[in-house]
């Protein structure tokens, strides 16, 4: 006899998702109290009222998540795997933050068994988190981002990731040439671009440590390969755009640099843009490119204060991303308040942020600046179930609010302002459970 092998499992919660941009329209977030999510082997088949779906899938297994606050898997769109042993290097500025805190913890990378161990904290970090999809800026050594891919596979987050690539201004370890990057990137592409959850993103560090020479090779790839991301660092910090503009004299801007070079795409992600001039972002509008907002790293590094309004005005896509170890922690709750409150400290030249928008910043965003937007980032139909359920334990902050909320609307406000890592008691990936609060991911994954 032939076997039915499809699983099926009807989720019943209340629920919230942006399928459309909060931004665009108004009524872009969606809300179902007591709904309904039916996944089929691991893909969202159908949604609604929970009275509907069960009446329409009588025989469906239901897991039962009332209580809580269901939402998609966030999606951190700038994050480093090599930096998260040195989160809070406070008090310090770009360029000599890099210099004394990042580089020489990148630079022990090379040493495959502290990679290892890196790589498994930084996934369990980012699942813990909630966050199933990551644009993860990877390491200067190739051992290091093959083991990175090797831990996301097992684990069940999507990174798409890349070797870091630079040729001078950083240290001697972790420059390469134009040819080693072009063949090592070339290797990993091979091996992991499309195999399950990863895709591949060619990834220079930024102008600043990257010659014309390596940003080629770069190109190189992007048009060798069918479907890469590209991701870098962009008008982070006032000295570093002055250091670029001394050694790319022919450019017009920081932009230019990349964009001479034909990476600048719609599948091009560029951290931070915190000074961008107006024709910077009018062609990052024209090309479809994405400026992933890194509030808390803005305000540790002591970056600035991001133009969102500027971003928005001129069309260009905007996503978020927690830039781990400038930033402060993998929680993409505590990314979207400190965007609201970058905002809020404005005035007249910030947006007013809502829960809705910080939803959208932390899922569907992503999954546009991605091009993953067909797979992810909310709970329609055809998506992979990649879904993070906000249940607050008894005695914590957010469990009162959650009890005493009279609207659902009460719930997200709550969630964003007080949520922390302990109020996520499950997350799933491609319909899979990869993280249970109860018994952490080492039981679930290992
Ligand atoms: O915030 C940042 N973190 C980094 O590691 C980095 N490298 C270049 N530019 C950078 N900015
Ligand atoms: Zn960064």
């Amino acid at each position: 006899m032939i076997q039915n092998l499809i699983t099926r499992t009807l989720y019943r919660a209340t629920f919230m998702h942006t399928p459309a941009s909060p931004f665009d329209d108004p009524a872009g977030l969606q809300v179902q109290e007591d709904g309904g999510i039916l996944v089929e082997n691991g893909v969202i088949a159908a949604t609604g009222t929970y009275a509907e779906l069960r009446g329409a899938f009588p025989t469906a297994e239901v897991s039962d998540l009332r209580g809580g606050l269901l939402l998609p898997g966030f999606i951190d769109t700038h994050v480093h795997y090599p930096q998260g042993r040195v989160i809070g290097g406070l008090g310090m500025p770009l360029l000599e933050w890099l210099e004394k805190n990042a580089l020489p913890e990148e630079a022990r990378l090379a040493d495959t068994t502290y990679a290892r161990a890196v790589a498994q904290e930084f996934t369990r970090s980012l699942l813990h988190n909630g966050t199933t999809t990551a644009l993860v800026f990877g390491s200067h050594f190739a051992s290091a981002v093959d083991l990175l891919f090797g831990e996301a596979e097992r684990s069940g987050l999507r990174a798409v990731a890349g070797l870091v690539v630079s040729d001078r201004l950083l240290r001697p370890e972790l420059h390469t040439t134009p040819e080693r990057a072009y063949a090592e990137s070339k290797a990993l592409i091979e091996k992991w671009h499309g195999t399950g959850r990863q895709l591949y993103a060619v990834t220079p560090r930024f102008s600043l440590s990257a010659s014309e020479g390596i940003l080629d090779a770069c190109a190189a790839l992007m048009r060798e390969f069918q479907g890469l991301r590209f991701t870098s660092h962009i008008n982070e910090n006032v000295a570093e755009i002055g250091a670029v503009r001394d050694l790319f004299p022919e450019a017009r801007d920081y932009l230019d640099t990349y964009e001479r070079a034909g990476l600048v795409t719609r599948r091009s992600v560029l951290a931070h843009n915190v000074h961008p001039n107006d024709r910077e972002l009018s062609v990052m509008a024209a090309h479809h490119c994405t400026a992933a907002h890194c509030p808390c790293s803005n305000s540790a590094l002591g970056s600035g204060l991001f133009p969102l309004k500027r971003h928005l005005q001129a069309g260009v896509h905007v996503s978020l991303g927690t830039d781990v170890g400038g930033g402060t922690g993998f929680s993409m709750l505590k990314e979207g308040l400190q965007a609201y409150f970058m905002q809020q400290l404005q005035g007249e030249n910030g947006v007013p942020l809502t829960p809705a928008h910080l939803l959208y910043l932390a899922t569907r965003a992503g999954a546009k600046a991605l091009d993953l937007q067909h797979i992810t980032g909310d709970f329609a139909s055809g998506k992979v179930f990649d879904a993070v359920l906000v249940s607050p334990s008894p005695r914590t902050p957010l469990r009162a609010v959650f009890d005493a909320a009279d609207s659902p609307d009460r719930l997200l406000a709550a969630t964003f302002a007080t949520g922390v890592q302990g109020d996520l008691a499950c997350v799933w990936a491609g319909g899979k459970t990869v993280y249970r609060r109860e018994l952490g991911l080492a039981a679930l994954s290992s």
